[in-house]
């Protein structure tokens, strides 16, 4: 349905997005997935013809949206990162004028707003003003209006930043839903790993401006298979043993924690001994020690050495 070719953003000399090649098949729900500055904002503004490439191509069913964006337009709805409603007005009459701009029919959109509010479930609160809403729940009606037109394809940037757990709920739970029962297309970013392992099929993993690894959570683990990591809790932490673990010939990477320390080292290394010798040569005692099934916050920190808030 939708797919980019070598799209490249360049902002003076730097490269935001370069040579990103991502699609989507009709139906799905796809997560980019990256840190603060990975590129997806900017992908995502070009995917939207918000933005112009530098370089590069974004195709709808084949033909270039760059040259003619009018059936993007037709069939794409937005849920921009920034919030953008009159707080002035009420949840209603800012669906109202959205929906006028959208070109939504008068015979319709009366019906569509009450839809659209029972999707995000605040119909019961329609008619409050928006600067009596909780940040959580204006961005569930900044939803709702992305959705008056009935958008074939959905696109959300990072829908879920600093609100409160029952609006998230919410919000997850009407994507879940629109991609399940009217089988929109969904294009999903978020800093939230376990967000976008509930809600998407497919991930494109971005950091500085390139996508570094793409699969189904499946396939993205087994970047890991060859590979284990191992949670230690020490009595105090420690700097001189965090360098002898490094050195020990099987460990790829050691990391401080809140816990203690991570480590991942080769498949089927039992690192055990030499970790809990290491440990009394410096006069520290491994307190707990547990072997992690891997997640895809560990296929990030292993792809970038960082970890996705960082
Ligand atoms: N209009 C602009 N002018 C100059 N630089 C920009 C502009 N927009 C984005 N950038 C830079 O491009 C890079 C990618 O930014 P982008 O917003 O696409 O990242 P992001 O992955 O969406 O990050 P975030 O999660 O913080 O939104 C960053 O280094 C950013 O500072």
């Amino acid at each position: 349905m939708l797919e980019t070719i070598n799209l490249s953003k360049n902002f003076k000399n730097k490269k935001a997005v370069d040579e990103v090649d991502i699609y989507l098949d009709e139906g799905e729900s796809v997560g980019l997935l990256g840190p603060n500055g990975a590129g997806k904002s900017t992908t995502i503004s070009m995917i939207s013809s918000l933005l112009k490439p530098t370089s590069g191509d974004v195709k709808l069913d084949g033909k270039s949206i760059i040259k003619d964006p009018t059936e993007i337009r037709k069939i794409l709805g937005v849920v921009p990162q920034e919030i953008a409603l009159y707080e002035e007005l009420s949840a209603y009459e800012n669906l109202k004028f959205f929906g006028e701009i959208y070109n939504v029919k008068k015979d319709v959109l009366e019906q569509r707003i009450q839809n659209v509010m029972e999707m995000v479930g605040l119909k019961e609160r329609q008619k409050d003003l928006i600067k009596t809403f909780s940040g959580g729940m204006k961005r569930r009606v900044n939803i709702a209006a992305a959705l008056l037109h009935q958008p074939k394809f959905l696109i959300l940037d990072e829908p879920t930043v600093g609100i409160d757990p029952q609006s998230r709920n919410h919000i997850l739970e009407t994507i879940r839903k629109l991609n399940d029962e009217q089988e929109t297309t969904i294009l999903y970013t978020s800093h939230y790993m376990e967000e976008v392992e509930q809600l998407c099929n497919r991930v494109y993993i971005m950091d500085h401006g390139k996508v570094i690894a793409s699969g189904s959570k499946s396939e993205l683990l087994s970047i890991l298979s060859s590979e284990d990591t191992i949670q230690v809790q020490l009595s105090e932490p420690s700097d001189p043993l965090i360098e002898k673990i490094k050195a020990f010939g099987s460990v790829r990477q050691v990391d401080e924690t809140n816990e203690g320390i991570r480590i991942i080292s080769k498949k089927g290394s039992n690192i055990l001994n030499a970790l809990v010798h290491a440990a009394e040569e410096e006069g520290i005692e491994v307190t707990h020690y547990q072997m992690e099934t891997p997640s895809l916050e560990d296929v990030f920190l292993h792809l970038t050495g960082k970890t996705l808030r960082d």
